[in-house]
């Protein structure tokens, strides 16, 4: 489990110009728990992965792990306390001229275990994430979705109890993307993490979190259950969790209800029976149905008659529908900031050092 309380990074403090890039920074993930992070470019993401895993001293502020709070550590404890965190970089940041296994001996080494329990436990890790067979590759013998399951092996030889993944989907093709969603929630189950999960990517979140936090300018600005986001049709989180295409307009004698729902609480067949109990002719405008754990989530646009919107309205709140008059409102807000962006090879090369540091 680790909670964060009133995180705050100011760089530059005693500088004319102080900025306050973290604001008080507030959550708590529980073993077990993926929480994701999502946040335009600018919004901290990278500042907060660096004070979670402590390569950044918090200017204030806790970093809590299973009730150890880390940055009271002193600079010698806080060596010991880096690994109760486990991370996995962007682009995997693996040492190039070391093998898939010696990259992920790398901490172990560090640690000072014997060769044969290094050995041992490496062939275990490499063996979890499926990579067995190439341990004796070097990076650039690797695809890039075998370089970050490396990532993870690496990540996790400490046995950490919490792992963050800092952008560690960004620039994978499709199918190497679910397969290391799919690694992480087997070892988020199997060895218990807690899982900070900092990406700009809303269909990754959609596949794995359980809570969401967005950042913005250094403060968590909404907070919520994944479920609950994505139904909620105020939510600038929901509303691009629910991605949908343009839909059409109500013509001059309709008006258009936004409606989203949940597929555990509203009977299948919604739409026929308001159109039946309202005696009213119901057109879809645009649509989005998305599955999460089995549950499928509805966000639609409909056109009802004019005059009878409010009466819409009400029916569909019996049924379980959130419903309300208008068009599905654009994000004020883009919450991903529409970046692709790849850390720069000075970037890379000072990561790899804090990694092998
Ligand atoms: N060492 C530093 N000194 C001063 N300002 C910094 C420093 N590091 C980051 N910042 C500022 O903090 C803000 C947040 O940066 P950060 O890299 O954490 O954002 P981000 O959300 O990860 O952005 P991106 O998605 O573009 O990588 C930016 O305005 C950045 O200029």
């Amino acid at each position: 489990m680790i909670e964060v309380v009133g995180l705050t990074k100011v760089f530059g403090v005693g500088s004319p110009n102080p900025t306050t890039v973290l604001d008080e920074v507030e959550f708590t993930v529980d073993s077990g728990e993926i929480f994701a992070v999502v946040g335009p470019s600018g919004a901290g993401k990278s500042t907060l992965a660096r004070c979670l895993n402590l390569l950044e001293r918090p200017t204030s502020g806790k970093v809590v792990v299973n009730g150890e709070d880390l940055t009271a550590l002193g600079t010698s404890g806080l060596r010991d306390a880096r690994r109760r965190i486990g991370t996995v970089f962007q682009s995997a940041s693996l040492l190039s001229r070391r093998t898939a296994a010696q990259n992920v001996a790398l901490p172990l080494e560090y640690l000072g275990a014997t060769k044969a329990s290094t050995r041992s436990r490496v062939a275990d890790l490499l063996d979890l994430v499926g990579l067995a067979d190439k341990a004796n590759l070097y990076p650039h013998q690797l695809s890039g979705g075998q370089r970050q399951r490396v990532g993870i092996a690496r990540a996790l030889a400490l046995k950490p109890s919490v792992l963050l993944s800092d952008e560690a989907t960004s620039g994978l093709d499709p199918a190497a993307t679910d397969t290391f969603l799919r690694l992480l929630t087997e070892v988020r189950d199997e060895l218990g993490l807690a899982v900070v999960f900092i990406t700009h990517e809303m269909d990754t979140i959609v596949r794995v979190a359980d809570t969401v936090g967005r950042l913005d300018h250094g403060r968590i600005v909404e907070h919520g259950r994944l479920e609950e986001l994505v139904l909620d049709p105020d939510s600038v989180l929901g509303r691009a969790l629910r991605p949908r295409g343009p839909s059409a307009s109500a013509t001059g004698d309709q008006t258009a209800v936004n409606v989203v729902y949940n597929s555990t609480t509203v009977p299948a067949d919604w739409l026929t029976r308001l159109g039946g109990s309202l005696g009213i002719p119901i057109s879809v405008l645009g649509a989005n149905v998305q599955t999460i754990d089995g549950t499928a989530f509805g966000d639609l646009t409909v056109s009802v008659p004019a005059g009878h919107a409010s009466a819409f309205v009400g029916a569909a709140s019996e049924l379980g529908l959130a419903a309300r008059v208008g068009e599905a409102p654009e994000p004020d807000t883009d919450p991903v900031g529409g970046l692709e962006h790849r850390a720069d090879g000075d970037a890379l090369e000072k990561k790899k050092a804090e990694v092998a540091a």
